[in-house]
């Protein structure tokens, strides 16, 4: 190769190569010293002489190997060393000497999407006011006590205030709230002013109010009875939902009975890090059919008991029989209904929503959707939620509905599956004494249904104590006392215990057994383990406590009730779907985080392409291929890794915190649903599933601002399907942060990780020399780096006819030519976060699944 002679180095500017042929090869000229500091900084300078080449100058393109340099048509743009004009896309602006496409059909069709989503929320409130307006007119008219008892009204209209009161006497109720709650309502009527004639019949003084439902039924047990007398319309049309309710049960259980029967006989459970049994030589027998409480001081073991009878407590020892047989309490699981003291219930959702989708999951896969919601419906009307079904639930911190109506939907979402028997845990804990009234009759009816119904009881007021049919007393994690409410007091006072005239039964018996007996037995023995001795001496066996129970049930009955628990619960993928569709309908309720998410996402990609704009899509200066090399500037390698790290950690900012509110503040409910047999594997996936289109959104204005601005080498279709698959890597990891930490903790945290996997991207330190140090595995690991080096093929490949990528690519260390291979690990690595993250959910906490 012949270099010529320096006396072609004489100034000039001229485009690329316009003398270079075979004979007159490019050649470098020595260059002025400004030249010289210009190119050491990563600038240009005129050519040096008139063999010496430069670029083809942004806004032109240079054909005829260099010879020409002609300013891009109309309608085309030209980048910088351009040998032909590019075609700019159908809805761009692209005048005469364009030096890139600013394509605005992207922008368009987010602005298209954005205005069909602003209208489909208005649409469907609009829409939805007018039905839930329509349907709760309509309910009022059909189910309101107080509409279908004008006499009832009339006669306390005159007391009641407000709303209920003055000229528009005739047409009081249609006026009411479509979100007013009985318990208010009804609470605000004051037995004082309540003229109790005797025209109010069927009106309950504990209530304050006039009972329907299970209420009604558990203060008048006759009316459930089938033959029972229609005495007015109101019974008649809570016998008819009671009827039904019945009817829906006897469908599910395909039994006769509905009660479960628990025997259990020296049950004993004593943990290794516990220094005493928690409990001990606990014996007894719980009927079928029967209000049962379970009471005892604090730490007394109560909650471990009835996780025992439960099937939810492991460790244990002695025998547990259900309906008289032995065996692993677990298989019953589908047919035993829980209700933590938490109510654990989706505060985005409507009340009938939240019991529906409960229904749905848990009832027998062979009932169609019609007769769900109709069960579903009649089971509303019986809890006396028929009036809030369409309010959303709320939380405690910005309620919606009361405590008490919570409480009814928590104990709803368990009825819904139809139990044989349902064990509550403090279910009056924080209401006011007209809701606990209320849940506790509600209860008494369903133990009058059939159910067996156990609930742990903590300080009872009278009323509530009085409503319970029997008792089990603990005291140290043994047994006090087990048998009939009736009988307890005078059980005590046999023992030598005095009750104080007008005290209250449960007071005193509280007291008793948290040790204060003293207080009520100046002489004797008055200490708990007294009275556990004395229980323990006078009963030796269950049998002894409960010698007229039944035999156990029949071959027949058994197998009878194996194909009902076989039955219960929807196919995995059907709980998929119905998981999938809740999750999107929480998503529609929290709108507000969702368009946030929108907009975070189009202000982010709005700002790093603005950041980018000055480069006009000119990210990268090379060496230029043989024989160019000497007349190179210095080189910049690392703006594209600049550029995708800006993009990485813009979607880290902006998925990290939505994606630990998707998957981290339902882990209470995950965990109620899992213990009462929901697929677990089914509720994640619904999860995961239903972030699918708030990311492809969220990507979609994020990708199209900043690649309107910023406009890189890099296609937009290809810059889209790497950002999307990057989001679905920050909610993957979101997802796994929401099984480690805390709710509150869970955001900042994920923003943290968001940043340190963006960080770790391969730019400094490069990936060259994380190898050195056999680091490369942890970069490799990042979906930052992978992101980066799909960055940096595709804006680099274009270039590969102008400069020696493959020495930039040594220098960096990526690997170039693997566009599809990053995407493919960056789908890997979402997806490996979110099997780590279901992994942690499924065994992280197994108890609370149990
Ligand atoms: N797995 C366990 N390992 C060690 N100790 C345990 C375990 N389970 C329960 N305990 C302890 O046993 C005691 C009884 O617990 P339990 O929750 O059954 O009482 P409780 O009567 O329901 O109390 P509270 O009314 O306060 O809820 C407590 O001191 C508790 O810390």
């Amino acid at each position: 190769m012949v270099v010529p002679p320096p006396k072609a180095c004489i100034s000039g500017a001229l485009p690329w190569g316009p003398n270079n042929n075979e004979t007159m090869l490019p050649a470098y000229c020595q260059p002025e010293p400004a030249c010289l500091i210009a190119r050491l900084h990563g600038g240009s300078c005129v050519a040096q002489g008139v063999l010496e080449p430069v670029l083809c100058e942004s806004g032109f393109y240079c054909p005829e190997n260099g010879r020409k340099k002609i300013p891009c048509p109309e309608g085309s743009y030209c980048r910088k060393g351009s040998v032909e004009p590019i075609k700019c896309s159908a809805v761009s602006n692209c005048p005469k000497g364009s030096e890139r496409d600013m394509s605005l059909i992207p922008l368009g069709i987010v602005i298209v999407i954005d205005a069909l989503l602003i209208t489909m929320v208005i649409v469907l409130k609009v829409r939805g006011f007018f039905v839930i307006r329509r349907i709760n007119r309509k309910d009022h008219r059909v189910h309101h006590p107080l509409k279908r008892s004008p006499t009832f009204y009339k006669t306390i209209g005159g007391s009641i205030s407000g709303k209920f009161h003055g000229k528009n006497e005739g047409k009081q109720y249609e006026e009411l709230d479509d979100e007013v709650d009985t318990d208010v309502i009804y609470g605000s009527v004051g037995p004082d002013a309540m003229p109790l004639s005797p025209s109010l019949d069927g009106y309950d003084r504990q209530l304050r109010r006039h009972p329907i439902g299970f209420e009604a039924m558990a203060l008048k047990e006759d009316m459930f009875s089938v033959a029972a007398p229609m005495d007015d319309d109101n019974n008649a049309a809570d016998r008819t939902d009671l009827q039904r309710f019945v009817q829906s049960l006897s469908k599910i259980m395909g039994a006769s009975t509905f009660g479960l029967s628990f025997e259990f006989q020296d049950l004993r459970f004593h943990p290794k890090k516990s220094p005493r049994p928690i409990l001990q030589d606990v014996s007894g027998f719980i009927h079928a059919g029967s209000l049962w409480g379970v009471m005892g001081a604090s730490g007394a073991g109560k909650s471990t008991f009835v996780n025992v009878l439960m099937g939810k407590q492991s460790g244990i020892t002695g025998i547990t029989k259900v309906n008289g047989i032995a065996g692993d309490i677990k298989k019953y699981k589908k047919i035993i209904g829980y209700v933590p003291q938490d109510d654990i219930v989706l505060p985005e959702l409507t009340v009938r929503e939240n019991i529906l989708h409960s229904a749905r999951v848990r009832l027998p896969v062979s009932w169609k959707d019609d007769e769900i919601q109709h069960h579903v419906d009649v089971l509303l009307n019986c809890l006396q939620l028929d009036h809030v079904k369409n309010s959303l639930v709320g939380s405690p911190g910005a309620p919606v509905i009361s405590g008490g109506q919570r409480k009814r939907v928590s104990i709803g979402m368990e009825l819904a599956a139809a139990p044989m028997a349902l064990f509550l845990d403090e279910p009056t804990s924080g209401l006011d004494a007209t809701a606990a009234a209320s849940i506790m009759a509600t209860l008494k009816a369903l133990s009058r249904l059939g159910m067996t119904v156990i609930t742990v009881i903590h300080q009872p007021r009278p009323e509530i104590f009085e409503s319970l049919d029997s008792l089990v007393l603990l005291g140290a994690g043994r047994m006090i006392y087990q048998g009939p409410e009736e009988g307890v007091q005078s059980y005590f006072q046999n023992l030598g215990y005095n009750f104080p005239a007008h005290s209250n039964t449960a007071d005193v018996m509280g007291d008793i057994i948290a040790g204060e007996g003293r207080l009520y037995k100046p002489i004797g023995d008055a200490t708990v383990k007294g009275l556990i001795d004395y229980w323990a001496m006078a009963h030796p066996s269950a049998a002894s406590i409960n010698p007229d129970r039944r035999p156990p049930i029949s071959i027949a009955e058994t197998a009878v009730l194996s194909n009902t628990i076989k039955e219960r619960g929807a196919q995995w993928y059907r709980q998929l779907y119905f998981c999938f569709n809740r999750s999107l309908l929480q998503q529609y309720r929290m709108k507000s985080s969702f368009f946030f998410e929108l907009g975070v996402g189009a202000m982010s990609g709005f700002l790093i392409g603005l950041a980018q704009l000055n480069s006009k899509g000119d990210n990268f200066t090379g060496i230029f291929i043989e024989p160019y090399q000497l007349i190179s500037s210095a080189t910049i390698y690392s703006k594209i890794p600049q550029m995708s790290l800006l993009v990485g950690l813009a979607i880290g900012l902006t998925a990290s915190a939505p994606g630990v509110k998707i998957f981290g503040e339902e882990k209470l409910v995950f965990w109620r649903e899992a213990a009462a047999g929901h697929n677990r594997f089914s509720y994640y996936m619904g999860k995961v599933f239903s972030t699918i289109p708030r990311m492809v959104l969220a990507n979609l204005h994020f990708t199209t601002l900043f690649m309107l601005l910023s406009t890189p080498q890099i296609s937009y279709m290809h810059s889209f399907a790497a950002n999307l698959l990057y989001f679905y890597c920050i909610y993957g990891l979101a997802s796994c942060v929401s099984m480690v930490t805390r709710r509150e903790d869970g955001p900042l945290l994920a923003v943290m990780l968001s940043l340190i996997v963006g960080v770790l991207n391969g730019m400094s330190p490069t990936l060259d020399k994380v190898r050195t140090w056999h680091m490369e595995w942890l970069w490799r690991s990042s979906p930052g780096t992978w992101l980066a080096e799909a960055y940096f093929t595709e804006n680099l490949m274009p270039l590969k006819y102008l400069y020696d990528i493959e020495v930039a690519r040594k220098s960096m260390g990526y690997w170039l030519d693997g566009y599809a291979r990053d995407c493919g690990m960056l789908l890997f690595l979402g997806t490996a976060y979110r099997v780590i993250a279901f992994v942690g959910l499924r065994f992280m906490y197994p108890t609370k699944q149990r």
